[in-house]
């Protein structure tokens, strides 16, 4: 069985609304089991679910973008995996990440970048979402674009800020997050079927 871990941060609840949709595509996946975590109870390096962590063969990073730049809870969880870093536990894992904000760029780019070099510190597997842009052409469908913020490294979503979680992000952002959930899912299952 390929184990798939999701640690992610939301402060108001709409970037776990993209967890659970990210959740339900890797879970569609036959052969991999997961565990959906939160950053807020992995805050210090002595306290928190690391064990869950040290076991799984992929690790998927999920964070709010606030200032342009991941969360402080996510930040703190990142801080305190440098004792993890040091016996190289996390040492080519995959890893993956995604973000949601109110803009549709709103500098996430930033922040999946962030995630992206966590990765490269513990010597994980970068592994990309890559789907092609929904909406960058005249002929494209706003409503309907999946990857219509268009980030290749990571996932990128959007949540109109007056609206609660239960109204944003959009389903055609909901979709999105589920291909992604799954590309990762398939992507960690490949990667532990070839060790074998
Ligand atoms: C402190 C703070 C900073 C924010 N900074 C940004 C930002 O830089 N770019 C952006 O597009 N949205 C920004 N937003 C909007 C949030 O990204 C957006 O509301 C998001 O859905 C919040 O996710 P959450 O409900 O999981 O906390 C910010 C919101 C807060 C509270």
């Amino acid at each position: 069985m390929t184990k798939l871990s999701i640690v992610y941060h939301s402060g108001y609840g709409h970037t776990a609304k993209v967890a659970e949709h990210v959740a339900k595509g890797a879970r569609g996946v036959t052969g991999v089991s997961l565990d959906v975590l939160k950053a807020d109870d992995l805050q210090t390096a002595e306290e928190g679910p690391w064990d869950t962590l040290a076991a799984a063969d992929g690790i998927i990073f999920g964070s709010p973008t606030y200032m342009g730049a991941s969360s402080s809870v996510f930040r703190k969880f990142a801080e305190s995996s440098s004792k993890t870093w040091m016996n190289g536990g996390w040492r080519d894992k995959i890893a993956a990440g995604f973000t949601n904000s109110g803009s549709l760029a709103g500098d996430k780019l930033n922040t999946l970048q962030e995630m992206m070099i966590l990765a490269g510190q513990h010597g994980m597997i970068w592994a990309n979402y890559g789907a092609f842009p929904g909406y960058n052409t005249s002929k494209s469908d706003f409503g309907a674009a999946w990857n219509r913020a268009g980030h290749m490294i990571g996932l990128g979503t959007q949540s109109l800020t007056d609206l609660p979680a239960d109204e944003t992000p959009d389903k055609a952002d909901l979709s999105t997050s589920e291909d992604f959930g799954q590309r990762i899912a398939e992507i960690t299952k490949r990667w532990v079927a070839g060790k074998a």
